[in-house]
């Protein structure tokens, strides 16, 4: 199953590690100059996983004002702001405690003491209040990739999560990957955004990269990814993009 895609789209396969650091400074310098020019603040969203290290590395390396910034959670897992497993935590111990300019308060994060429902429905509450829109418009969503194809927390054994039309964020139960119980930005609120940036790495995701990007399989919940009016750009490391450059893709 593949089919045309509406948007822009960039890939990079880096050779080395520093090099995809570097695409990423780039594309959050390029997106931060964008915002901050138009209305003073940079809104950006989130993913845990691998790219906490590697935002983190990113921010550390550059000499980006992160002043006027907000981070939000593309999803997070419905634990305690301390467990291990709180994509929060992991921000706030990992890449906090290496950048003090940028405060806690900087993080806009899910309330994960009130019942799933509740945590979903109140953070898109503070989104839409955030952006005074019903429709909120990021700046910019970081996302990352499972070897399964799934980004945020919309995986493939739950499809009926793709088909969301209304809410913007919404909870998840029985997830396949631990923890089983997750909050996750929907299609109509990812694909609004100015900018999606996946950012992939390893060898284990080098196959369901070349289906999403190249063949643009709609059997995965990455390939629903599609701004409506912004660009897609990939961001890969060599292990991750082999298999999609020596695809049809060239
Ligand atoms: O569970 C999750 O996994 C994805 C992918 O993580 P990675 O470690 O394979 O990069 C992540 O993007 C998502 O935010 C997280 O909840």
């Amino acid at each position: 199953m593949s089919s045309q895609r509406k948007c822009p789209f960039h890939a990079t396969i880096a050779e080395t590690e520093a090099k995809l650091v570097q695409s990423l400074c780039d594309v959050l310098q390029r997106c931060a100059n964008r915002a901050l020019e138009s209305n003073g603040t940079f809104r950006v969203g989130l993913s845990g996983g691998s790219l906490v290290q590697l935002l983190t590395r990113a921010l550390v390396s550059s000499n980006l004002n992160t002043k006027c910034w907000k981070f939000f959670f593309c999803d997070e897992r419905y634990v305690p702001d301390d467990h291990n497993e709180s994509t929060f935590w992991a921000y706030k111990t990992q890449m906090l405690t290496q950048l003090p300019n940028i405060s806690d308060s900087q993080l806009i994060k899910p309330n994960t003491t009130i019942s799933l429902d509740s945590c979903a429905s109140e953070y898109a509450a503070c989104i839409r209040d955030e952006f005074g829109t019903s429709c909120p418009e990021f700046d910019l969503l970081l996302l990352g990739m499972g070897p399964d194809g799934h980004t945020c927390s919309l995986f493939p054994e739950q499809p009926i999560a793709l088909s969301e039309s209304r809410r913007i964020v919404i909870p998840i139960r029985n997830s396949p990957k631990p923890p089983p119980e997750r909050i996750t930005f929907t299609l109509p609120l990812i694909n609004n955004a100015k900018d999606v940036v996946f950012v992939v790495t390893g060898a284990s995701k080098s196959d369901v990269v070349k289906r999403v990007f190249a063949d643009k399989d709609k059997n995965f919940p990455s390939a629903w990814v599609e701004p409506t009016h912004g660009d897609l750009t990939l961001i890969a490391d060599k292990d991750a993009g082999e298999t999609f450059l020596n695809s049809a893709y060239q």
